[in-house]
């Protein structure tokens, strides 16, 4: 793909619902919004299946207005040199006080205990009703929290959270998570015990809760094998994607008791059919505040990429920040391997083009180069030096800004 975007209007398709006050920020500048359009220059998405899509000529980026990107094909976005974002933390809040609600309130059988309350309605009246009531409250009868261990799997944006807010209700807790960022340690108590293996958490934990992303490596963690090594009638809290269960293992382990409750933000035909679930459909984000956060955050994010060629937050390629002047930018992502930013920046000197400034970051197999170029390029030269850079071994795609 080889581009030239400065001066077009940008058109953007949403493919969920993203807040209004996000969607804002698109009025400052050069972009339409138009869901019907069939080759847009970016998608601002939430949990909407694009795993099918064929995607436009035009599509240059991708923003997951949330955190997992499960929903979106990462690497053929990545082999076509379309960047995918998403808002790291922006929703982190609203999960956390969803985790810690269902938390206490599947400890004290308040779900049950509430749908029986409502039931009281069609079985009788009056003051038969209080009656009832005081009579059959002893089958709801819960466990405090207070004292209990309180297992976090993944001590990311939601798991840290999650985990200092549960020392604050006078839990336990054990954290586990062999890639936690540096950032994120820094914010995590150290009140929080590390467990060096998940069998060490699965051991100790009265409650376990997960906050991973779903992928090849987590798929299905939560097994049989995994529940064997638990603590009889465990509760294990999943706000973070159907996949990391292995349901048929996990309806063995309800049966059976292993596990005592399972409460979870994604229910199927499967789970729903479970005894001892407790089905949330999808509600960890859905808080105003957490939407309009990461609505913001996505829009940000996109228009800047387009309007700059600065990357922040990208899934699938490094970041990259220049600062912008206003000058013409060739901005080029292709494969991390030698003499790249040689071969272009010749490609640049061939056509008589002086460099101001320029920046190359790299992650994994893959790396951005934005160059800015000091003299005023004629409109004529720009397809013949995106062609020629395109021709480069290596390239995925290049755009003059
Ligand atoms: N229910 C909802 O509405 C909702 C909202 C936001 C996020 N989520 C889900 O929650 C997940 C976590 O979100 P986040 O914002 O905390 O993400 P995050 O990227 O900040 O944190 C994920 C953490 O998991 C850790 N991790 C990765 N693999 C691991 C493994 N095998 N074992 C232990 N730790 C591992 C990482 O090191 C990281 O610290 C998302 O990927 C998404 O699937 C759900
Ligand atoms: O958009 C939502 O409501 C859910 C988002 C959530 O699943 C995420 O991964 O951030």
């Amino acid at each position: 793909m080889s581009t030239i975007t400065a001066g077009k209007t940008n058109t953007i398709k949403t493919l969920n619902n993203i807040a209004e006050v996000g969607l804002n920020e698109f009025k400052k500048g050069n972009f339409t919004i138009d869901d019907s359009n069939e080759n847009p220059d970016a998608v601002v998405v939430r949990s909407f299946n694009m795993h099918s899509m064929e995607f436009g000529s035009n599509l240059k980026a991708i923003a997951r207005a949330g955190a997992g990107v499960n929903n979106i094909p990462v690497d053929k976005c990545t082999e076509q040199g379309i960047v995918v974002f998403n808002t790291p933390g922006a929703n982190a809040n609203a999960v956390k006080e969803l985790v810690l609600t269902s938390l206490i309130a599947s400890s004290r059988n308040l779900f049950d205990g509430v749908a029986w309350a409502k039931s009281l309605a069609e079985k009788t009246e009056g003051e038969d009703v209080a009656k009832l009531v005081e009579a059959g409250k002893k089958q709801f009868v819960g466990k405090e929290i207070r004292g209990k261990t309180l297992g976090v799997i993944g001590l990311g944006a939601i798991g840290a959270l999650v985990a200092n807010d549960a020392l604050n209700l006078d839990m336990e807790v054990i954290g586990y998570d062999p890639f936690i960022s540096v950032d994120t340690a820094w914010n995590l108590s150290r009140n929080v015990h590390r467990a060096m293996t998940i069998e060490q958490l699965f051991a100790y934990s009265d409650f376990i809760t997960v906050h991973v992303p779903l992928t090849n490596d987590t798929k299905g963690m939560f097994n049989e094998e995994a529940f064997k090594q638990m603590k009889k009638g465990v509760h294990i809290l999943n706000f973070s994607r159907d996949g990391l269960v292995n349901e048929e293992d996990m309806g063995v382990a309800l049966k059976n008791g292993t596990v005592g409750k399972y409460i979870t933000d994604f229910p199927n035909e499967n789970v729903l059919k479970m005894e001892n679930v407790i089905p949330i459909p999808h509600l960890g984000a859905s808080t105003a505040e957490s939407e309009e956060n990461c609505a913001i955050m996505a829009s940000r994010q996109v228009k800047e990429y387009l309007e700059t060629g600065n990357v922040k937050n990208s899934v699938n390629f490094p970041n990259a920040d220049l600062p912008y002047t206003g000058k013409r930018r060739v901005a080029a992502f292709h494969m991390n391997v030698p003499n790249m930013v040689g071969q272009i920046t010749g490609a640049i000197s061939d056509y008589h083009l002086n460099i101001a400034d320029m920046v190359n970051r790299s992650r994994g197999d893959y790396a951005y180069t934005m160059i800015d170029i000091d003299n005023k390029i004629n409109g004529d030269t720009i397809p013949g030096l995106l062609e020629k850079i395109k021709q480069i071994k290596g390239i995925i795609s290049v755009r003059v800004i």
